[in-house]
């Protein structure tokens, strides 16, 4: 549905570009998460698909058709939900909707089922007639999402909807916009946070410095990434642990401890063999496939937060 190709964008007053050569594709019916920690370029790529930013080079289609004539022929197709909130804040929750529902081709009984369909799916009914600016940050972004449904976009952005949000209106969010892909939307959803892009992402796109660092679908991802063991030690003598265990994979710092990529036909016996050998004691293990922080972290050696 949407295609992204070799796009670069340098800000004309930065030195080092924004976005270098990214290409990937969203399609209907998923939930493509786009992680990166900050400054990675993802608002920078969000900018290009709601048409605040000009491209400098590259391509971006929808459905094969340049994304600019898309957008100025049939601007309902692509919807987003912003980081900040994007309403009337001295209007009601009923009335933003309305004065939304207006602004694009909706009218007459249409538009009155859209608001009322739109209310209920992000659970705003109880609050129709409050202003805005009398929501909590929970219920704000609920309404920053229900305005963006009003015209039943078929591409959704959500940039970093869950920041500053409680974990129960968090929880529903991420309900809400799984089930806006199951029910055929192509979703984009951008965050630092990877435990959400892993809970909700049928594929995932990596940025980093403004490159795509890692794409796929998420399980195949997960489960091509060999074999994690994170380890600390009593009394916290991370670089020793780190030296031991280089001959056994990838040896990456982490706080106290060391994660180690075991190399292939390596084994977990060894790892332990060699550890107990040289007389260290163990305080903390944890073995298995790599999360998405985990993955990021052994390919560029430091944090998604960081
Ligand atoms: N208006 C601007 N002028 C110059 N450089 C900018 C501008 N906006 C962003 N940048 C730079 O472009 C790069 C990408 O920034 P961008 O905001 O797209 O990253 P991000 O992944 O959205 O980060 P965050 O999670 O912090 O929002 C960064 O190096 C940033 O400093």
């Amino acid at each position: 549905m949407l295609a992204i190709r070799n796009l670069n964008f340098r800000y004309p007053t930065a030195n080092v570009a924004a976005l270098s050569d990214v290409s990937f594709e969203a399609q209907r019916g998923e939930v493509l998460g786009l992680l990166g920690p900050n400054g990675a370029g993802k608002t920078t790529l969000i900018a290009h698909l709601c048409g605040l930013l000009a491209l400098q080079s590259g391509d971006i289609t929808i459905d094969q058709q340049a994304l600019a004539v898309v957008r100025a022929s049939q601007p309902t197709r692509i919807a987003v939900a912003p980081q900040e909130y994007a309403f009337y804040p001295n209007l009601s929750v009923v009335e933003n909707l309305a004065c939304f529902a207006g602004v694009g081709s909706l009218s007459g009984s249409e538009k009155k089922l859209r608001i009322a369909e739109c209310l209920a799916f992000a659970q705003l009914e109880r609050y129709a007639s409050v202003h805005a600016d009398r929501l909590s940050g929970g219920l704000k972004r609920r309404l920053n999402l229900a305005i963006a449904l009003l015209h039943r976009p078929e591409l959704l952005l959500f940039d970093e909807p869950s920041v500053g949000v409680d974990p129960q209106s968090r929880a529903f969010l991420l309900q809400a916009i799984k089930q806006l892909a199951q029910d055929g939307c192509a979703v984009i959803y951008t965050s630092h946070y990877m435990e959400e892009v892993q809970a909700i992402a049928d594929r995932v796109v990596i940025l980093d410095q403004g490159r795509v660092l890692i794409k796929g679908p998420l399980a195949e991802l997960l489960n091509a990434n060999g074999t994690l063991l994170q380890l600390a030690l009593e009394g916290d003598e991370p670089e020793r642990l780190q030296s031991l265990l280089s001959p056994f994979g990838d040896v990456t710092l982490l706080g106290t401890g060391v994660q180690l990529t075991l190399a292939s036909r390596r084994s977990l016996a060894g790892v332990i063999a060699a550890v107990d050998a040289a007389g260290l004691v163990v305080r903390h293990a944890r073995f298995g496939h790599a999360d998405l922080e985990q993955l990021f972290m052994s390919l560029t050696h430091h944090s998604l937060r960081d």
